[in-house]
């Protein structure tokens, strides 16, 4: 049975101030979900140190955005997925949009960042999803299942208990148009098919919507039976709105 998972990215915002307040109260709702759905915090890396102490005895995980494609060196500003796994984390994202079209990620460093993901021993989230006009001209299929088998060719089955993928259709991040619940189901429906063909136990990996989640489409996404739950941006950052996410993956 694959898990049911809901992870906040906080991009580049909050605070120690949102630290103090938000996470103990997501740590308390989620004591009542009773490990039905495994939530996942990703704050920026500044932070990760003051929401693990927050975390403390608490099943919610956490993780960074993003880490370098390097495992250490004279890269200056840059962090190592061993870094992360040093301090604790548990996830870390990679190949989100924002890092493909801001600071120039292509599929090749999506490759490489994900092989250090897994080399520290976390879990990668790998984030896909396609431009709005590659869907305008029918190719969001072809692009998605494009990045998924250049992140994770040659990936060994044993280790794809440490991989979920997130779908994210770029025109849905922060602007409210969410996919319908019917694309996203079809879209995720197609990926689990590629990761079945790429030899990988399919049926046994999370696949997350992202894009526009919020607590009044949540519920409507989530029971869709090839979406596993949610990469939550914007609204994870208001701690009613996130916990009201993921009672909706329990339900
Ligand atoms: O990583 C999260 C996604 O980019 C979704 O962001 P959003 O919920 O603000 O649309």
């Amino acid at each position: 049975m694959r898990k049911q998972i809901v992870a906040a990215n906080w991009k580049m915002n909050g605070s120690s101030e949102l630290v103090h307040q938000l996470v103990p109260a997501v740590k308390e709702s989620v004591a009542s979900l009773d490990n039905a759905v495994e939530v996942v915090i990703m704050p920026p890396s500044l932070f990760v140190s003051g929401v693990k102490a927050e975390l403390a005895g608490s099943p919610v995980a956490f993780g960074v955005q993003n880490v370098g494609r390097w495992k250490s060196g004279a890269y200056t500003g840059e962090l190592s997925a061993g870094m992360a796994a040093d301090v604790g984390c548990h996830y870390a994202l990679v190949g989100h949009s924002e890092r493909r079209q801001l600071f120039g990620e292509t599929d090749e460093i999506v490759a490489e960042k994900v092989a250090r993901v897994l080399e520290s021993g976390l879990t990668v989230m790998l984030c896909v999803g396609e431009a709005l006009e590659e869907r305008e001209a029918g190719n969001a299929e072809a692009v998605v299942c494009r990045q998924v088998e250049s992140a994770l060719v040659g990936l060994d089955a044993a280790k794809a208990q440490y991989v979920v993928v997130a779908y994210e259709p770029v025109w849905a991040i922060g602007t409210g148009k969410t996919a319908t619940a019917d694309d996203a189901q079809t879209m995720h429906k197609a990926l689990r098919a590629r990761l079945s063909d790429m030899g990988l136990p399919a049926n046994e990996m999370s696949l997350l919507y992202g894009g526009s989640v919020k607590p009044d489409n949540a519920g409507a996404l989530f029971a869709q039976p090839d979406i596993d739950g949610g990469l939550i941006g914007g609204a994870s950052l208001k701690a009613d709105d996130f916990i009201e996410i993921c009672r909706a993956a329990v339900a």
